[in-house]
Parts: structure tokens; C-alpha cells; sequence
């Protein structure tokens, strides 16, 4: 079930600190978000231009009302903007048993002020489980200078946790180098540390909200502050690593907290399929088929039984193309997968014929396995030509670098001057077009559906160019 979360905060109505970021990181972390807010900020990327604190009694009537109807498994509190909301929100707590972090907001990255100068936290600070100040913040709590490495944030930590008997996370955002480290610090010294790379990004606006909402929200999960600070800091990381994919303001811009939710954004998603059969590829230009071919050094028996092979596919391959012109909901499209067929039927079987001393009677296992996927493909047009697409599409990648290594008096001269050409790269980029014009507009499912097609695909063209050596590469049950 999932834990009902208060935040206690500032409305940032840039989205990406506050009551916001907060609501955002609870959900994400498998929350139910509720916010009491504190202070209306006109804030954007690049600072706060005015603050609207909210009448304390208003807060007050907010907090109460909240909690006669809903049990809180855990409060976070963030920005409070001045003493007397301080006050109301410390009466309140009196009432209520749930675990507090409290995140004490003083002043924003950006140097605004968000608690007035003349306020304290003193009444909350004993009261809350765990305290989440900056080094900034730290060093004002107890009334030191700040300090500017690892050991001495520790140590600094340790006296506020045993100022105000509080656990205390030690926050290495804003100190130099590149590691980022957090440790749970409690008043006899260090807990539990955990280490991080720095992320190079400038988008870090209300890392310190997002991290003490995850852990509130990950303590009422896990009920251990060591384990709830390590997932939060998780959580933070994968948010802060995706900042840049968002376009928020032109200052610093916040997370990106439903990074780890969301699928990968690919505003091109043949070109994430390509690289998603990279290994695959690389098997294929590692075959001893392809190296020999290649460097002219391959048996004309192994070659002979390839093209056999390749003869009897290419015969299914043309039915399949027909097939998907069939399908095809286009005239265009209906065109161009007939067109290829034809190619096929006319052109490349005929080169086949020329090359080949005698043809294989018999499909190979390999071969039938490809050619079955194929046609159990063929229910649903988008399916069909994204199990048709890497025929092409490896075909002509590899002929390219086949057609490289050509030159006169190569035992294959003759084939492999065939390997390349304009009209196929042509072709190839518009069966490309096709298959991702199907994809824009296939439902999740069926893409999900259409990539399980083009990979296996890419697996039988693996398997299809190993046959001649038998390497026992074979993903037919996969
Ligand atoms: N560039 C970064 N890369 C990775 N983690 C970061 C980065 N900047 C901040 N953090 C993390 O964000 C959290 C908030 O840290 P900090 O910036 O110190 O606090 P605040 O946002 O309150 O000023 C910490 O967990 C810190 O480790
Ligand atoms: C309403 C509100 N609350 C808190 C912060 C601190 O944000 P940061 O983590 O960037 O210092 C903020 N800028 N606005």
C-alpha cells in the first residue's frame, strides 16, 4: 500500500522545487503526496523574485484539516518563510506521532532568502528525526563557519545531530571535486556513508527538496534511515543524470523526477533499434563467413552453400514482400513492398542462378527457422515489416563494407561488386521510413511487438550468415 507523504512547504511555481518538486519525487517513489503549503515564491530558473508567506493560522487550518481525515506515514517540512508559521507548524507536530525530516531552507541556491533573517527552526529541530541541511545551511545551525571538505562536513554534521539529538545527513553537494557524497550522521559520529559521482549538468534547482521527499517517502517504505537514504540518494542521482532531457528555463533547471517511470525518450526510434542490435551486428562482421568473403580467401564450396541458401529464402522473402503490400494500408507503401518482391524475383534470384554451379534442393534448418518467423510475422502489417526491415537494413550495411574490400581479381569480384549500390540504399532508407511511420503509429503493444520482430530478425540473419561454418549459432528457440 502506498504510504500517505506531507510536505510542508513553499510553492515554486517554476515546478521544479517546493511543494512541486515534492509531490512529483513522492509519487515517483511510490507515494501518496499531500502538500500543506507554507509561502507562495515567484521563482523561476534563475531565482525567487518575491515571497508571499501564508497566514500561520491559515497553515494552521490546512494542517488540521488534513490530519482529522488522513493518517500521515511521514512529514517532510521544507521552506516555512518565517517565525510565526515556524510556530503553528511546531504546535501541530505536538499532535502527530509520524517520522519528520526536516529539510531546514534558509536561503535558495540561487542566495534568496526563503526563512526571514530575524526567524529560527529551534522549536522544529528537536522535534524532527532527520535534518537535511546544505554546508550552507549546517554552518548557520550552529553558529560555525562553513567548511569546504568531506571529513569536516562529517564532523559538523555530528555536532548538530548532537546539538539537537537529531540524526543529520551530510550533504557533499556543494562541496569541490568530482564525487558528490551523503552520509546519515548521528550524534555519536558517521552511520552510514554513501559515495557518488558528480554529475556535470547545471540543472540541479531542488536537489535538496527532491532528495528529503524521497527519503520521508522512502522511510515509510523501508522504516530504516540508512536504507531510505541510499534509495533516496538512488532515486536523486537517475533524477539529476536525466536533467538535461528536459527543457525548463534557461538558469538552472530542475530534475528530471520521473526519469526512472518513463520509457527512454528516442525521438528517433529506428536509429535506438540499431544500436539495440549492436552486438548482434558485431557478431555478424566477427563471422568467419563475412572475414573470408571479405579477404577473398573463403571456399567456394561455403560460398556456394550460402547462396543456395540465400536462393531459397530470397524465394520466401519475395512472398513475404508481396504479402506486406497486401497488408500495407497505403498505396505508396503498397507500391514499394511490391516493388521490392519484384526486384527480387527478376533481379537478385537471377544473379543467384548465374553463380550457383547446382542448387540446393533442400532449405536448411537455419533457413526455414527464418523464414517461419517471417511468416508468423505476417498477421498485422507493422509486425511484418519490422520483421522485414534487417534483411535490408544489415544487408546493406554489411554490403557496404564488402563492397569496400573489393577490388580486381578478387576471388568474388564479380558478387560482391553486386553488394552495393544507390537503388538499394535508397530502398533500405525508405523501408526505414516505412517501418517507423508504422511504429508513430502503432499503439505500445504493438511496438512492443514490432521491436521483438526486428530482433528477431537481426538473430536469424546472424544465425543465416553462419551457417556456411556451421558455427552453432542458432536463436530459433529464443
Ligand atoms: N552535480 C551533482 N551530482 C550528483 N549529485 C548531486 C549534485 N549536486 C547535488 N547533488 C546531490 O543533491 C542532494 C542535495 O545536495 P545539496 O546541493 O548539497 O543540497 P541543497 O540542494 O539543499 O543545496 C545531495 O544528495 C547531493 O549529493
Ligand atoms: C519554494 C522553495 N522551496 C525550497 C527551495 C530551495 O531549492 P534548492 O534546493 O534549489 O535550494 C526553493 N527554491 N523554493
Amino acid at each position: 500500500m502506498s504510504p500517505n507523504i506531507l510536505s510542508i512547504a513553499g510553492s515554486d511555481p517554476s515546478g521544479g522545487a517546493g511543494i512541486q518538486a515534492d509531490l512529483k519525487t513522492i509519487g515517483a517513489n511510490g507515494g501518496y503526496g499531500m502538500c500543506v503549503i507554507t509561502a507562495l515564491t515567484a521563482q523561476n530558473t534563475h531565482g525567487v523574485d518575491a515571497v508571499l508567506p501564508i497566514d500561520a493560522q491559515f497553515v494552521a487550518k490546512q494542517l488540521t484539516s488534513v490530519s482529522q481525515d488522513v493518517h500521515i506515514d511521514a512529514v517532510k517540512i521544507g521552506m516555512l518563510a518565517n517565525s510565526q508559521i515556524v510556530a503553528a507548524v511546531a504546535a501541530w507536530l505536538e499532535t502527530l506521532s509520524a517520522p519528520v525530516v526536516l529539510d531546514p531552507v534558509m536561503i535558495a541556491t540561487s542566495g534568496d532568502r526563503l526563512l526571514e533573517t530575524d526567524s529560527t527552526l529551534d522549536a522544529l529541530l528537536t522535534r524532527a528525526d532527520v535534518l537535511t541541511p546544505n554546508t550552507a545551511e549546517l554552518a548557520a545551525l550552529l553558529g560555525e563557519e562553513q567548511v569546504s571538505n568531506w571529513e569536516e562536513l562529517v564532523a559538523q554534521s555530528g555536532r548538530l545531530a548532537a546539538k539537537y539529538s537529531v540524526l543529520v545527513v551530510a550533504k557533499g553537494g556543494h562541496l569541490p571535486g568530482d564525487r558528490c557524497p551523503d552520509a546519515l550522521v548521528g550524534p555519536e559520529g558517521l552511520i552510514a556513508s554513501f559515495d557518488s559521482q558528480r554529475l556535470s549538468t547545471k540543472n540541479t534547482h531542488g536537489t535538496g527538496c527532491t532528495l528529503s521527499s524521497a527519503l520521508a517517502t522512502q522511510y515509510a517504505l523501508l522504516g530504516d534511515w540508512a536504507a531510505a537514504l541510499g534509495a533516496a540518494k538512488n532515486y536523486l542521482h537517475a533524477a539529476i543524470a536525466a536533467a538535461d532531457e528536459l527543457k525548463v528555463g534557461s538558469g538552472h533547471g530542475p530534475v528530471n523526477h520521473f526519469a526512472a517511470l518513463l520509457p527512454p525518450v528516442s525521438s528517433d526510434p529506428m536509429a535506438q533499434w540499431w544500436r539495440d542490435i549492436g552486438q548482434l551486428r558485431e557478431g555478424i562482421d566477427e563471422l568467419q563467413f563475412i572475414i573470408e568473403l571479405s579477404a577473398g580467401t573463403l571456399e567456394r564450396e561455403r560460398f556456394e552453400y550460402y547462396l543456395a541458401q540465400d536462393a531459397l529464402y530470397l524465394q520466401r522473402y519475395a512472398q513475404v514482400l508481396t504479402q506486406a503490400s497486401t497488408l500495407a494500408p497505403q498505396i505508396e507503401a503498397q507500391r514499394f513492398w511490391a516493388k521490392g518482391a519484384q526486384g527480387i524475383l527478376e533481379g537478385e534470384l537471377q544473379l543467384h542462378r548465374s553463380e550457383l554451379r547446382n542448387l540446393s534442393p533442400e532449405p536448411s534448418d537455419t533457413t526455414l527457422n527464418y523464414v517461419n518467423h517471417l511468416s508468423s510475422c505476417a498477421g498485422n502489417y507493422a509486425e511484418l515489416i519490422a520483421a522485414i526491415l534487417p534483411c535490408y537494413w544489415i544487408y546493406q550495411d554489411i554490403g557496404n563494407r564488402l563492397s569496400a574490400a573489393n577490388h580486381p581479381g578478387h576471388r568474388y569480384e564479380s558478387w560482391l561488386s553486386t553488394y552495393s549500390s544507390v537503388e538499394f540504399d535508397e530502398a533500405t532508407a525508405q523501408a526505414i521510413n516505412m517501418v517507423t511511420e508504422a511504429w508513430q503509429l502503432a499503439d505500445p503493444a504493438t511496438r512492443s511487438r514490432m521491436w521483438d520482430a526486428f530482433r528477431r530478425s537481426a538473430e536469424h540473419e546472424l544465425s543465416f550468415f553462419a551457417q556456411s561454418h556451421a558455427q552453432g549459432v542458432d536463436f530459433s528457440t529464443a
